[in-house]
C-alpha cells in the first residue's frame, strides 16, 4: 500500500477534554475516504492535525512521510473548509490567482473552471456577491488551485442541488484517477455510502468503525425481502426456509429477514408462493451509524435507556 497519511497513537487534549484519544490510522494514496461521526466526535480536530494547524498532545502525524507543517507537504495539500472566508475586496479571478501564487505548480484558471463548475462569467464578480452554491464551487476551485495531491473537503456539498452534487462527485472521482487522495467529512450519509471507498467513523475521540461502506453495512444492518400475500399459512412455511432469521408483518407486508436476498427470491419463485409486490431492502449506512453512535444510558437500577 502506498501510504499518504499516517497517524500513530495520536491524542489531542483541550484542557480536561480529550478530543482525540489514541487514534492510529493509515490512508492509502488515491482513495476517497469519508471521516464521519456525530457532533463533537473529533473529526475537525483530526483534520486540523492532518493540515498541520494544531499539534497533537501525544503521538505522531505524518503526511507524505513528513510533518504536515513542512512547507513541501503544505504545497501538496488543498483544503475546502466549511466557510470560504472570502475577501470582500477581491474578485473571484484575483482570489484564485492569489491562492495559485502560493503553490509551485498551480493549475491554470481555464483548467480549473471545467473541473469545478465555476462559470467564466463568475470570475469577474466580487466573491462575496456569489450565491451559496457558487461559493461552494469557488471553495472547491481554491482547494484545487495548487494542483494538490491530498485534498480535504469539509462538508463540500452543503447548499448544492442534486444535479450539482452528482457533477461534483463525478469530478472528485476523476481526481482520484489522477492519483489524488480525497478526505471528506459529511453529515449527509448517503453521500459517503455512494462515493467513499472507505468510511472512518469517529465517536467520542476514537474510531468505532473503519471499512468500505458495504462492509460496515453488512456487519451491522439486516437485509429483507418483503411482499404482500393473502396466504395465512405462509409465515410458518417461510420460517422453516434456510437463511431466514426472522419473519414479521408490518403495514400489511410480510418481511423475511435474510442475509441471502437472492436465495430468498429464488425460493419464492421455485415454491410458487402466492405473493405479490415483492421488495428487496438492504440496510443503509444511516442505520449502521445510528446503531454505533446511539449511546445507551444505564440507570442506577441497571435498565438500559436509549
Ligand atoms: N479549541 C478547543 N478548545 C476546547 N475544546 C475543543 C476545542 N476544539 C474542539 N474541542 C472539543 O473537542 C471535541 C471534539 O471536537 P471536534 O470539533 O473535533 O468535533 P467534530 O467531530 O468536528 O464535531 P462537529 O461535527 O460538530 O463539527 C468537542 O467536545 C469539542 O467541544
Amino acid at each position: 500500500m502506498d501510504t499518504i497519511v499516517e497517524m500513530k497513537h495520536v491524542s489531542k487534549q483541550f484542557g480536561n477534554k480529550k478530543a482525540v484519544d489514541d487514534v492510529s490510522l493509515l490512508i492509502e494514496k488515491g482513495s476517497i475516504v469519508a471521516i464521519l461521526g456525530p457532533n463533537g466526535a473529533g473529526k475537525t480536530t483530526v483534520i486540523s492535525m492532518l493540515l498541520g494547524l494544531i499539534k497533537p498532545t501525544q503521538g505522531t502525524v505524518q503526511v507524505m512521510g513528513k510533518d504536515p507543517r513542512d512547507i513541501e507537504v503544505r504545497q501538496k495539500i488543498g483544503a475546502m473548509l466549511q466557510e470560504v472566508s472570502v475577501m470582500d475586496a477581491l474578485k473571484v479571478h484575483e482570489l484564485i490567482d492569489l491562492i495559485r501564487s502560493y503553490y509551485p505548480r498551480p493549475l491554470d484558471i481555464d483548467q480549473l473552471t471545467p473541473l469545478t463548475g465555476l462559470q467564466d462569467k463568475d470570475l469577474n464578480r466580487y466573491a462575496n456577491k456569489l450565491s451559496g452554491g457558487q461559493k461552494r464551487r469557488l471553495g472547491f476551485t481554491l482547494a484545487l488551485a495548487g494542483n494538490p495531491d491530498l485534498i480535504f473537503l469539509d462538508e463540500p456539498t452543503v447548499g448544492l442541488d442534486v444535479t450539482a452534487r452528482r457533477v461534483f462527485w463525478d469530478q472528485v472521482r476523476t481526481l482520484t484517477t489522477q492519483g489524488k487522495t480525497i478526505l471528506f467529512t459529511t453529515h449527509y450519509l448517503p453521500e459517503a455510502e455512494d462515493y467513499a471507498d472507505r468510511v472512518i467513523l469517529f465517536d467520542q475521540g476514537v474510531i468505532i468503525a473503519d471499512g468500505t461502506p458495504d462492509a460496515i453495512k453488512s456487519k451491522l444492518t439486516l437485509s429483507s425481502v418483503s411482499f404482500k400475500s393473502e396466504d395465512s399459512d405462509l409465515r410458518d412455511i417461510l420460517r422453516k426456509l434456510p437463511n431466514v432469521s426472522d419473519v414479521y408483518e408490518k403495514d400489511g407486508r410480510i418481511y423475511t429477514v435474510t442475509e441471502d436476498t437472492d436465495g430468498m427470491l429464488a425460493s419464492i419463485f421455485e415454491n410458487k408462493f402466492a405473493v405479490r409486490d415483492i421488495r428487496v431492502e438492504h440496510g443503509r449506512l444511516d442505520d449502521a451509524f445510528e446503531q454505533l453512535t446511539t449511546h445507551a444510558e444505564i440507570d442506577n437500577k441497571g435498565a438500559v435507556k436509549s
